[in-house]
């Protein structure tokens, strides 16, 4: 059996059974509305198997399910050297948002990376300790900053709602995905002009941590129904 890894509610699963539907394969809960279980149509040898979006990164690296969907931002954020963990065979063409760096809007001197910077540096020397950034995105942002040539901030963990994080003056600045942009106006924050860190998209992954032994011949298949190039792991 292939083991297919599917966000277990909201937007990403809708769309995951829509986007598998559109090639004749047909992803359904099963049971109870609360009841995790899943069956699949019209694709022999496929078991679905419904997760959190935020686990499914783990689960490919583990080898305990052969495919997944989940967030493009997901899987880099969660595997250190991702590609070297899973394989990106197709990203899905919905659930994008963009990973960005925030700060309040009325921070008038305050528009780029350089300015942050700048900001950060007259920061530390004001208060003693270093410009918070809230997320959840910690590899990511660390990553990027870093890259970035920007020093003197902290990151400060916030698992949700971390817009609210500066007006609860536990940070800064904030580091999280925006879609349509509304949390951010609604808490007055400002996207910095060279602050976008990551385009995220829901995408089909393979693990290349998986048995794979015996199945190489099915995933071919799967491939072909999906319209997808053959995978190689
Ligand atoms: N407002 C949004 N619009 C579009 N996509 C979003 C939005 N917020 C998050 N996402 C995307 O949805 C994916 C899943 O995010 P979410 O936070 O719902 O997962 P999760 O925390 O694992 O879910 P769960 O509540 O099941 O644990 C991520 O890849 C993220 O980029
Ligand atoms: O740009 P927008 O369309 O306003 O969307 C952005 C919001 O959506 C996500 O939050 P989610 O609803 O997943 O809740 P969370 O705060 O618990 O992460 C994200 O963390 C932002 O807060």
């Amino acid at each position: 059996m292939i083991k297919l890894g599917v966000p277990s509610k909201g937007r990403l699963m809708e769309k995951t059974f829509d986007w598998f539907g559109q090639a004749g394969i047909t992803l359904k809960r099963t049971g109870s509305e609360r009841e995790y279980a899943g069956a699949v149509e019209g694709a022999e040898g496929v078991q679905l198997v419904l997760l959190s979006a935020g686990e499914i990164p783990r689960e490919l690296a583990a080898g305990r399910i052969h495919l997944g969907v989940t967030g493009s931002d997901l899987v880099r954020e969660k595997l250190a050297d991702w590609e070297s963990q899973v394989a990106d065979l197709a990203p899905m063409g919905f659930g994008h948002a963009d990973l960005i760096i925030a700060v309040p809007a009325c921070w008038s001197d305050v528009d780029s990376l350089e300015d942050l910077d700048a900001a950060a540096h007259r920061f530390r020397a004001t208060h003693g300790f270093r410009l918070r950034i809230a997320t959840k995105y910690h590899r990511l942002v660390r990553e990027f900053l870093t890259r970035e040539g920007v020093a003197d901030w902290q990151l400060v963990d916030s698992q949700g709602a971390t817009e609210g994080t500066i007006a609860n003056l536990t940070a800064e600045a904030v580091a999280d995905i925006t879609s349509s942009g509304e949390t951010l106006r609604a808490n007055h924050l400002k996207i910095l002009s060279d602050g976008l860190i990551h385009q995220s998209q829901a995408t089909l992954f393979a693990s290349r941590a998986a048995d794979w032994a015996g199945q190489e011949s099915r995933l071919a298949g799967l491939a072909q129904q999906l319209g997808l190039p053959a995978p190689t792991l």
